[in-house]
């Protein structure tokens, strides 16, 4: 094709390039996906305890670009019926979106009481979602944990954490297990625990003395394995009970994981042997546990007396502890090998994988075109690999792409019209949905894809300066949403005009 574009080297898609509903079978969903701090606000409405998150902004609003936060986020606390309308616009088939721990048990414990407003809430989301003739998939953890927890224990730091969540995730199966039939207990585990505990740059803060964070007291090298060890178990024992009291015939469980593709940087063998330990620092930390049992031989060497072990019958829960898995994929890093020299010590859990990742390769070329934000470069292939990866070293589980986009940086200074207007989101969505269809001819089990985002909504440390969503939200303006160019795209990508006749004859 023809290269159009300013950039040298990246053609835009030919029209027979472009994805179309057919290449998928009808039996696969086309979301968009959304998380409870990011969209609902209403922080401390209807009963609702405060999350970690709550307390993150209103104490450290240094460490959020905007200083902002998300005590009214895109409202959907009260829009909820917006955000479901415009997803049946989409003809979207699914949304994934996530439970406010605190929210339901607003002290984080089942004794401290549950908050009936809030079990209402999400049930008045489902049902409207169900009688659109859309699925929701819930995330039951996206990262918002009661702040009450951390103050009282810790929060994920102790393993009383495993019987807290296990309680939590039983009222959102007995509330609405019925009418739920997707769910996935965690949400990106790698990023919760390296980026929360490690680099301390997501709530609670936490790394250590030394790095810069917002709450210098901890320990970046053990408390990502301790929170891990916990977050796992608590995975294993929730399974469990699904499966026993709630899964029924058509149940399904799983967790989301974050997977950042990763090349060698060069083809020598010491890059090579740091893309494989990238991998299993990344991917193979939450995968190996549910798949065989235990982390990555790896990471067991490298981590060493710092990996905790699991008992044998945490162990018996864990492996098969899925139905499915989410991958979250963004983008992909060269992986170039550390020089272990005598007085090479790492800082960062992450550093456990003895690798760096590059955007740029040996040559100064970037692994692919920027995109917006600093951190995402396009690179299809990267989920291509994964997916490979997935069929011919995993065991080809069925997988959901439960996040994939990108955000345009927006300081204030991003007309509406110009972010309505987002070609680059559009572009680079449809070349994944193209990397997916090829993936599936392969061989790889994938059932469904979910965008990030439904709407833009709070960016975690980067507040509203960055927009993900496939419709634009106008804080200035009562939260109004307005479908961008890749929402329209969707819909007739979708045929959503023709699912709506279909469904006036129905
Ligand atoms: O940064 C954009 C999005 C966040 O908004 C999501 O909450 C998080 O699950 C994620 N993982 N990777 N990228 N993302």
């Amino acid at each position: 094709a023809q290269t159009i574009s300013s950039e040298p080297g990246i053609h835009m898609l030919s029209p027979w390039e472009i994805p179309r509903r057919d290449w998928f079978p009808p039996s696969f969903l086309f979301g968009a996906a959304t998380a409870s701090y990011q969209i609902e606000g209403a922080w401390n409405e209807d009963g609702k305890g405060p999350s970690t998150w709550d307390h993150f902004c209103h104490n450290f609003p240094e460490w959020i670009v905007d200083r902002s936060n998300g005590d009214v986020a895109a409202d959907s606390y009260h829009m909820y019926a917006e955000d479901v309308r415009l997803l049946k616009e989409m003809g979207m088939d699914a949304y994934r979106f996530s439970i406010s721990w605190p929210r339901i048990l607003p002290k984080g414990t089942l004794a401290g009481g549950i908050n009936e407003k809030g079990v209402e809430y999400y049930n008045k989301l489902i049902d409207l979602l169900l009688e659109n003739g859309m699925e929701p998939y819930i995330t039951i953890f996206h990262w918002d944990a009661p702040q009450a927890l951390v103050d009282t224990y810790g929060g994920f730091l102790d393993e009383r954490i495993i019987k807290d969540y296990t309680d939590f995730a039983k009222v959102c199966f007995e509330n609405s297990g019925k009418k739920v039939k997707n769910w996935f207990t965690f949400n990106e585990p790698e990023t919760f625990c390296s980026v929360s505990y490690g680099t301390g740059v997501l709530a609670p803060g936490r790394c250590s003395p030394g790095v810069s964070c917002a709450v210098p007291t901890g320990n970046s090298l053990t408390e990502p394995y301790i929170v891990a060890h916990n977050l796992l178990r608590a995975h294993a024992e929730t399974v469990d009970l699904y499966n026993k009291y709630h899964k029924g015939a058509d149940g399904r469980i799983g967790l989301a994981l974050n997977v950042f593709g990763r090349v060698p940087y060069t083809n020598t063998f010491l890059d090579q042997q740091a893309q494989e330990m990238s991998m299993d620092k990344c991917l193979g930390w939450f995968l190996e546990p549910v798949l065989r049992g235990d982390y990555p031989f790896s990471m067991r060497v490298s981590a060493r007396d710092r990996l905790p072990y699991f008992k044998e019958k945490e162990q018996e829960k864990l492996v098969g502890s899925y139905d499915m898995i989410g991958i979250n994929y963004y983008t992909s890093t060269f992986s170039k090998h550390n020089d272990i020299s005598a007085n090479y010590s790492p800082v960062l859990n992450t550093d456990d994988a003895y690798a760096s990742q590059k955007t740029q390769g040996p040559d100064g070329n970037a692994i692919g075109p920027p995109t917006g934000n600093a951190w995402i470069n396009m690179y299809p292939k990267g989920l291509h690999d994964i997916l490979m990866t997935m069929k011919n070293k995993y065991g080809n589980p069925p997988i959901y792409i439960t996040e994939n986009g990108i955000g345009d940086i927006d300081k204030g200074d991003l007309p509406k019209a110009v972010a309505l207007e987002d070609h680059t989101r559009l572009d680079y969505i449809q070349r994944h949905l193209s990397v997916l269809k090829q993936s599936i001819d392969l061989g790889a089990d994938v059932r469904g894809y979910f965008a990030w985002s439904l709407l833009d909504n709070f960016e975690w440390s980067s507040g509203y300066t960055e927009r993900y969503g496939i419709v634009y939200l106008d804080r200035e303006n009562g939260c109004e949403r307005t479908m961008k160019r890749s929402a329209r795209w969707f819909q007739e990508f979708n045929g959503a005009a023709k699912k709506k006749t279909q469904s006036k004859k129905a």
